[in-house]
C-alpha cells in the first residue's frame, strides 16, 4: 500500500458507509428508476451494471446529489441525505468522478487537484484576507496532499502541465485524483474504464483496488466487464430502470433473464 493513498476515518460499527432504499425517480412520463435499493459497507465494492437506458446514470445522479429522489431513502454512515445537494453529501464523506472529466484546462494538473478541495469562494478570499497565515498553510498542506495524490495515480512527471495535455485515461486519474482530495469513505465511479487504453486501464483497476483497501466504500457503474469482473465480488443489474438480479458478476451474466435484457429483450 502506497503511503500516499487516503485514509478514511472509522464508520460506527453495524451502519453501512451507503444505504439506499426503494428509490425511485422519472422524467415526465420516463420511469428511469423504479424501486432500487442495495447496501454498501466500509470496504465493499460493488459494480452496477446493465444496458443502455437501463437507469444507472440516473441512480448515480440520485446517489451523489445531482438528481433528487420522487421517493425513496439514502443513507450516508446512517444519516438521511435525499434531500440534501451534492456539496452538502462531498461534507459527509461522498465522492464522485465523472463520466466525462472536465478539467480545467490550461490549469495545471496538480492545481486542477488542488482547486477540488478548496474551490474558490468569497468565504475564502476573506479568509485569506483576516487570517493570513493559517490561509497559506492550508494551501501548503493542500499542495502537498494534493501532489500525493497526483504521485499515487502516476501523474507526478505531468504535475506542472496544462490539464489540456492529458490524454483520455490520464483525465480519468486526474478525476480520481480530485475525488479523493476530499477523503471520500464513499466514492461513487461513473464508468472509469470509459476511453481508456488497456495498459492504463490495468493501473486504474489496480489503484481502485489499494483506494478500497483501505476502507472506502465504492460504487462502480461501468460498462466493461472486465473491470467489473476484477473489482467486484457482487454486482447489481439494472434493466428498464429496476433490479433486475445481483450476485457475482459470473452468476449474473449467466442468468438468461440478464442475458435477454442485454439482447434487448426487455430494454431499448
Ligand atoms: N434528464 C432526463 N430527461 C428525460 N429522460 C431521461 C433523463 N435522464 C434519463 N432519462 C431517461 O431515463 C432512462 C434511464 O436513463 P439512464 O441514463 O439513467 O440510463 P443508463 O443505464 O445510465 O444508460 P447508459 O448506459 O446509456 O448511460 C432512459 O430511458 C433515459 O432516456
Amino acid at each position: 500500500m502506497s503511503a500516499s493513498a487516503p485514509s478514511p476515518l472509522p464508520v460506527p460499527p453495524g451502519v453501512p458507509a451507503l444505504a439506499v432504499e426503494d428509490v425511485g425517480r422519472s422524467f415526465g412520463g420516463v420511469v428511469a428508476v423504479d424501486g432500487v435499493g442495495f447496501t454498501l459497507r466500509a470496504g465493499e465494492i460493488l459494480g452496477v451494471i446493465g444496458p443502455n437506458g437501463a437507469g444507472k446514470s440516473t441512480l448515480f445522479g440520485l446517489v451523489a446529489g445531482s438528481l433528487a429522489p420522487d421517493r425513496g431513502t439514502i443513507r450516508i454512515e446512517g444519516v438521511a441525505v435525499e434531500r440534501e445537494g451534492a456539496h452538502k453529501r462531498v461534507g459527509r464523506g461522498l465522492a464522485r468522478t465523472f463520466q466525462i472529466p472536465k478539467p480545467f484546462p490550461e490549469m495545471s494538473v496538480l492545481d486542477n487537484v488542488v482547486t477540488a478541495a478548496t474551490g474558490q469562494s468569497g468565504e475564502r478570499v476573506l479568509a485569506s484576507l483576516l487570517a493570513p497565515g493559517r490561509v497559506r498553510r492550508e494551501e501548503e498542506a493542500a499542495r502537498e496532499k494534493a501532489y500525493a495524490l497526483v504521485r499515487f495515480l502516476a501523474l507526478d512527471h505531468l504535475a506542472d502541465r496544462p490539464a489540456k495535455v492529458l490524454s483520455g485515461g490520464q483525465r480519468k486519474l486526474l478525476e480520481l485524483a480530485r475525488a479523493l482530495m476530499a477523503e471520500p469513505r464513499v466514492l461513487l465511479l461513473d464508468e472509469p474504464a470509459a476511453g481508456v487504453n488497456p495498459a492504463l486501464l490495468d493501473f486504474i483497476i489496480e489503484r481502485i483496488a489499494e483506494i478500497n483497501a483501505r476502507g472506502i466504500a465504492v460504487l462502480l457503474i461501468e460498462h466493461n466487464m472486465d473491470m467489473i469482473r476484477r473489482l467486484c465480488p457482487s454486482v447489481l443489474v439494472m434493466a428498464s430502470g429496476r433490479p433486475l438480479a445481483s450476485g457475482t458478476p459470473d452468476a449474473v451474466m449467466s442468468d438468461p433473464r440478464v442475458v435477454e435484457a442485454y439482447l434487448g429483450g426487455s430494454v431499448h
